[in-house]
């Protein structure tokens, strides 16, 4: 039930997961987009806030992922890409299951064929600094959703379910 950490294991449908579970979990209203090129993810949650400065994301990501979905609280901002396909990649080396960016992404395209999950609001070709602003594994709230580090999240093209 768990599981998507691998292409062999089970795909669960949030529509699925939520007529089992109901309001043991929170859904997020917002519409993200589904842009990597796995379509079903889950995982335990990993989580960094930051706000136009991707370095954690690129440094937490090039550590080993087993299996978590790192939710990226960028503040909603869509004016500059949080993740590319350089960092995407070092997710899917270090077995991240997934990546749910309330920000942007670029290189949409190469995203699309890696073999990982990706939520994000949209993308931007503009790069984000590289200072290191910003903190990890920390609650992160979504469009009133608290994801907090170590429980899990579902993400498939119908939206993303988090435990409570
Ligand atoms: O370096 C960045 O800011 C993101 C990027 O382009 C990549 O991951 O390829």
């Amino acid at each position: 039930m768990s599981a998507a950490s691998t292409p062999e294991s089970t795909t669960v449908n949030t529509a699925d997961l939520y007529d089992e579970r109901g309001d043991e979990l929170a859904s997020v209203a917002l519409q993200f987009q589904s842009l990597g090129g796995r379509s079903h993810f889950s995982g335990p949650i990993r989580t960094i806030r930051c706000f136009q400065d991707n370095a954690l994301v690129k440094s937490t990501l090039a550590t080993p992922g087993n299996g978590s979905v790192l939710v990226v609280d960028g503040g909603g901002s869509l004016g500059t890409a949080l993740m590319g396909d350089m960092i995407a990649e070092s997710a899917v080396a270090n077995g991240w299951a997934g990546v749910v960016i309330h920000g942007a992404i670029r290189d949409r395209e190469a995203i699309a064929r890696l073999e990982l999950g990706v939520k994000a609001l949209g993308s931007n070709p503009r790069k984000s600094a590289k200072a290191g602003a910003g903190e990890v594994d920390v609650d992160v709230v979504v469009d009133g959703v608290t994801f907090r580090p170590g429980a899990m999240v579902w993400c498939d093209p119908d939206g993303i379910l988090v435990e409570r």
